[in-house]
Formats: C-alpha cells, structure tokens, sequence
C-alpha cells in the first residue's frame, strides 16, 4: 500500500516568490538590497508590481506574474501546487483591508499544505535566509495526492 505522505525536494539553488502589499513594497525592496548577494544565488519571481519594483530599484532579476489583486496570490498558489515554486517572502499589510483577501488567505492555506517554508514579516524573512538551509537540499514530507484522490474516489465512489 502505498503510503500517506511523499518525500518531495526544496533544492539547494530554490525558486522563491517576493511578495509585498502597497505599505510594505519599501520594506522589501530594501531587504532584497540587503540580501541581494544570497537572493541572487536562487530564481525569483514575484506578484506583478512588486516584482517589477524590485528588478527596478536592485537589478535582481524577478519574474513577475499577475499583480496581486488581479490573480497574482492564485498564481504563486498554483505553481506551489505543481512543485514550481518552493519558499516564499510575503510581506503582508495586517493594517488594510485588501479586495483580493481570499486569494491571499487561498496562497497561506496552500503553502500550509504543501508544507512551503513562508515569511510573513521581516524577522522571519530574516530568520530564514540566514539558514544553512539556505545552501542544501530540504527534504520534506507532502501529501500524497495520488494516494489521496484514490482514497477519496474509493470512499465516495461507494
Ligand atoms: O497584492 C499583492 C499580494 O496580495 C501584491 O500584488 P502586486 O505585487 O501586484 O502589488
């Protein structure tokens, strides 16, 4: 029987999304200047906008999709989903209401699942990049997603 939880691979180069709500663009865009020499070692890619500031003001190279209220939290989601992106910087504005608050609580959930390493503020971002596992392969457990659609399949299919 095959078994609940697979073993999937952060690797040691990792694809990080740089996200950043309006009041928080300036506080990281300048930790991506104070990280610029670790950040530049790994691919990045970011919401619309906030990608865009970033490649402007630091010459990092930032992919960007969507901007946040128009899809971009569901893209970053989606990639997670697929195994394409494996950490995550998002600095969140706790003080604004935002129209797009259910794609952003839709991405939190989904890193929750996929068990994706996530920055929420600063400290943390900082904490983080600092790690020596910033330089190695991270083995962790995921849902086996395979073994969970037969299993739901089986039961409902009943
Ligand atoms: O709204 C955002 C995240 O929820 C960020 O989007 P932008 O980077 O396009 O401003």
């Amino acid at each position: 029987m095959s078994a609940d939880y697979i073993t999937m691979t952060i690797p040691k180069q990792k694809r990080i999304a740089l996200i950043a709500h309006d009041a928080k663009k300036e506080e990281l865009i300048k930790w991506c200047e104070d990280n610029r020499n670790i950040l530049s070692r790994h691919e990045l890619c970011g919401t619309g906008t906030t990608a865009r500031m970033i490649t402007d003001r630091t010459n990092l190279q930032v992919k960007g999709y969507n901007s946040g209220p128009l899809g971009g939290d569901q893209q970053i989601g989606a990639k997670i989903v697929e195994g394409r992106i494996d950490f995550v910087v998002f600095f969140s504005d706790p003080l604004t209401a935002a129209p797009h608050d259910p794609d952003v609580k839709a991405l939190l959930r989904i890193a929750q699942v996929y068990d994706i390493p996530m920055a929420n503020n600063k400290a943390t971002a900082d904490f983080m990049i600092q790690s020596k596992l910033m330089d190695e392969p991270y083995d962790h457990k995921v849902i086996n997603f395979q073994k969970n659609i037969d299993n739901r399949a089986n039961t409902l299919g009943k």
